[in-house]
């Protein structure tokens, strides 16, 4: 485990996260407003602890850890960007090489929910991913602990809906509410993807959709 600014060991390129069939490095990407609790997720999940005083991000840092799913061997790298818009040019050169991006806002702060859009955005617009429309996003509904909430599990629901269906959690870095679950579910979605894209590659049967990208419009 190693936690830098820079990100000196990182293996990018192209489709930089197969090492072999059973060994696999998978790089996911938290993004969301500043406060939100994308830090304290991280470190939750991989070291176990929760600081209630954390310093905002100021670029990115990145986490490993290594667990097995369904008899996969998986190194999960964490990078962990700041959400401030003053760190943005920091951030976003990180965004490519990403597997999957887990898009975080906190359940107390409706403006943090509202801004996932312009989150995806930013992603999409800076990760320059092949096929934008399979790209596997998570959304996670952090500080579910918090007793007053401005954001409803339906109404988050529904938006992962009209975004891609993607998988929602409802997440406490605090409590340790859905946390393993959430990283799982992120590297799930990932090899699901990648057998999907196995099985074309089999059949020559790969339908690319036509689409790239959609838009190229700026963020907030
Ligand atoms: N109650 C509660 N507080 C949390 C939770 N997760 C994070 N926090 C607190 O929220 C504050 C911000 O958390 P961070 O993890 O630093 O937020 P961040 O998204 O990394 O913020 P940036 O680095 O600025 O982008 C800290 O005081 C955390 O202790 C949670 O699940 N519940
Ligand atoms: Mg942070």
């Amino acid at each position: 485990t190693y936690n830098v600014n820079l990100p000196l060991n990182h293996i990018h390129g192209v489709g930089g996260n197969t090492m072999s069939r059973n060994n696999v490095l998978l790089k996911v990407i938290l993004l969301g407003d500043g406060g939100v609790g994308k830090s304290s997720l991280m470190n939750r999940y991989v070291t176990d602890r929760f600081d209630s005083q954390s310093f905002h991000t100021i670029g990115v840092e990145f986490l490993n850890r290594d667990l097995d799913v369904d008899g996969r061997l998986v190194t999960l790298q964490i990078w962990d960007t700041a959400g401030q818009e003053r760190f943005k040019s920091l951030r976003t050169p990180f965004y490519r090489g990403a597997d999957c991006c887990l898009l975080t806002f906190a359940v107390d702060d409706l403006q943090s929910f509202l801004n996932l859009s312009c989150w995806k955005k930013e992603f999409m617009f800076y990760s320059d991913v092949k096929e934008p429309e399979r790209f596997p996003f998570v959304v996670l509904g952090n500080k579910v602990d918090m007793e007053r909430r401005e954001v409803g599990e339906d109404e988050a629901r529904a938006w992962c809906e009209e975004n891609g269906c993607c998988p929602y959690f409802e997440t406490s870095a605090k409590d340790d509410t859905n946390v393993a679950a959430a990283f799982e579910a992120a590297v799930r979605v990932v090899l699901a993807a990648e057998d999907q894209i196995g099985h074309a590659l089999l059949g020559s049967t790969i339908d690319l959709h036509g689409n790239r990208k959609a838009s190229r419009g700026s963020c907030c």
